[in-house]
């Protein structure tokens, strides 16, 4: 039976399709007034909002079930799909008052995590700087250790400790709508979204595969940063977690420049080139619009130019955290990123514009479907399309890299590897500990006396990182990270950094840009620029949305339905062989106690 067009269900399909993008506009307008001017007014229309569109996911769920106790037996697989979507509400399975303070709390730890300010390690007096671009600047440039020292301290005291208690209420709250999900905890309901029984087990296996290159790059970073701040080290192999470029340690390629492989050869940081050619933010989303367009994708709408916020306002708070937005209605889409003018934010505007690509290619699906195949293919599709851009050979294509620089030659595809491998490999760790952390209390294995030991446990035993002051319980160090307080789930970025090279393989291919067979053509050269085979064959998965299971989806791109590692081991292997021999050859051993 086709249980849309029953007339006993109050909603026809159409119906239903109407009603929840009306409310998803609604809730979406009001909750961006709110991202994008952070004041008690705004906040009171977002969280009335947002009642409203749980009660209404609510109600649409009692009805449906009511009306069709029987629908995991029916025999079309796509209305038991559908009906699945219906009956996963999340958060707005509470109460309302259980809703309302839930979403109390996540807004009230998101304001306080993107309005904390700290006080300037130069200029004692001065206490108004923020993380973006503040913070981010400094960690990205300072060399002094010290300075470095201060702010991540303050950052992780003033933006974490706060919220340590908040939290703990949070996650009681997110526990119970698992539960009236019927999930045990939310860490459950979280890995429900990848549709495998054994997620858990094969994340746990990418990362035994990676993890001993991980150690190798570790072993060659420590070495070199060694060098440069020498009475920061000791014996214990920990890598001191303010030296790293970033202030979570995620992502390494802010080190570059005190380790350059070669340095007489190419590197990929085109922040000065940029800033010399006048780049704007709207220039850099300009170029990666340009590029998606050149491989026949889907242009941004003309609302996008109008709406996006792309540069941090000077008269009011907002969330800087860069986030792509759907506005249900299938005309709005917009970006909300204070852009800055470096190549890491070139980056980030082509991972924020896949975003929107992925919302526009599957705007006609049916609401329920509007999804990632999962999470993870949402956060691969703008680092895919990255992964051609960064390469020096697009670099030259686009201007930013002078012609005249030689690319072709092995010391150069070091370097270029090696700036690659301290943002891709390094985050491996990163971005399985910071859910592995939160299915750890969410599952009651941690509460919050031991939330922060908990926190530099994993930080140790998986990033080989140590901080570079006292911590105790009265931080809360995971709370300096947004999506801790901001409720973001992040297992997504681990599996994006393993399946975005699956896509970029299969579409460089396609592409005739690399071949398995020709060394001529290695998979860390490809550019896919202006390839509509290549842009068709993307589209074709990507359109699917959520209306089936990703394995699908994944051989609709790859030609396989698993999630393998086999593709970033093959786009690094040159590198993997040169660190394991710089180590050998500077008695470096791999690994810390
Ligand atoms: C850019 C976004 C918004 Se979806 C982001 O949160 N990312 C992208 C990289 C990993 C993760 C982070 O910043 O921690
Ligand atoms: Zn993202």
């Amino acid at each position: 039976i086709d249980a849309w067009n029953l007339p006993s269900l109050r909603y026809s399909a159409l119906n239903l399709d109407q009603l929840s993008s009306q409310k998803c506009y609604e809730s979406s307008v009001a909750e961006w007034a709110y991202a994008t001017d952070i004041n008690d007014e705004n906040e009171k229309t977002k969280l009335s909002l947002s009642l409203d569109i749980a009660k209404l996911s609510k109600e649409i769920w009692q009805n449906v079930t009511t009306t069709f106790p029987l629908w995991r037996e029916f025999k079309d697989p796509d209305l038991v799909r559908k009906f699945k979507t219906i009956t996963i509400l999340g958060s707005a399975a509470l109460p309302d008052d259980q809703y309302k303070k839930y979403a109390q709390l996540e807004t009230d730890m998101t304001k306080h995590y993107s309005t904390t300010k700290v006080c300037s390690f130069k200029y004692k007096e001065t206490c108004n700087l923020s993380l973006e671009p503040d913070l981010i600047k400094i960690m990205r440039e300072s060399r002094d250790e010290e300075e470095l020292r201060h702010v991540w301290t303050e950052w992780h005291d003033k933006s974490g400790g706060p919220t340590k208690q908040t939290y703990k209420q949070f996650v009681e709250i997110s526990n119970q709508a698992a539960k009236l999900n019927n999930f045990k905890d939310t860490g459950a309901l979280w890995l429900d979204g990848y549709e495998s029984e054994t997620f858990k087990d094969d994340v746990e296996e990418l990362w035994q595969t990676l993890k001993p290159f991980y150690q190798q790059m570790h072993a060659y970073v420590r070495a070199k940063l060694r060098n440069v701040y020498g009475d920061q080290f000791s014996d214990d192999g920990l890598i001191p977690a303010h030296l790293l470029g970033n202030m979570w340690a995620q992502a390494w390629d802010n080190v570059f420049p005190l380790m350059t492989p070669y340095p007489t050869k190419a590197s990929i940081d085109v922040t000065e080139q940029m800033i010399q050619q006048g780049y704007t933010p709207l220039k850099m989303f300009q170029v990666s619009d340009e590029f998606f367009t050149s491989l026949g994708l889907i242009p941004m709408p003309e609302e996008f130019w109008k709406e996006s916020l792309i540069e941090k306002p000077d008269d009011r708070e907002v969330v800087c955290h860069a986030s792509a937005w759907d506005f249900c209605n299938k005309k709005d889409f917009r970006i909300k990123q204070c852009t800055r003018v470096t190549t890491t934010d070139l980056i980030t505007v082509h991972h924020e514009m896949g975003h929107i690509q992925y919302d526009l290619l599957y705007k006609d699906q049916p609401y329920f479907y509007r999804q990632g195949a999962n999470p993870g293919f949402h956060e691969a599709v703008g680092d895919t399309l990255a992964l051609s851009v960064i390469t020096p050979k697009h670099l030259k294509e686009i201007g930013l890299l002078d012609k005249s620089i030689p690319i072709d030659d092995y010391e150069t595809s070091i370097n270029f590897l090696f700036s690659m491998a301290l943002d891709k490999i390094a985050f491996l760790p990163f971005g399985y500990l910071t859910d592995k952390y939160r299915w750890d209390i969410y599952d009651g294995t941690v509460d919050e006396s031991q939330y922060n030991t908990h926190w530099w446990k994993l930080r140790k035993e998986y990033q080989g990182i140590k901080p570079p002051s006292e911590r105790s319980e009265a931080n809360f160090d995971a709370g300096a990270k947004f999506h801790v307080p901001a409720n973001v789930e992040y297992l997504r970025y681990f599996v994006s950094t393993i399946i975005q090279f699956q896509f970029h393989r299969s579409l460089c291919i396609e592409a005739g840009q690399y071949d398995p067979l020709d060394s001529n053509k290695p998979l860390h050269n490809c550019d896919i620029y202006r390839s509509k085979a290549a842009g068709s064959k993307l589209a074709a998965g990507l359109s699917m949305g959520s209306s089936k299971p990703w394995p699908e989806v994944m051989k609709v791109i790859t030609g396989q339905e698993k999630m393998d590692a086999s593709a970033i081991r093959e786009y690094f292997s040159p590198l993997e062989k040169w660190l394991t021999a710089a180590n050998e050859k500077m008695g470096e051993i791999p690994g810390w106690k």
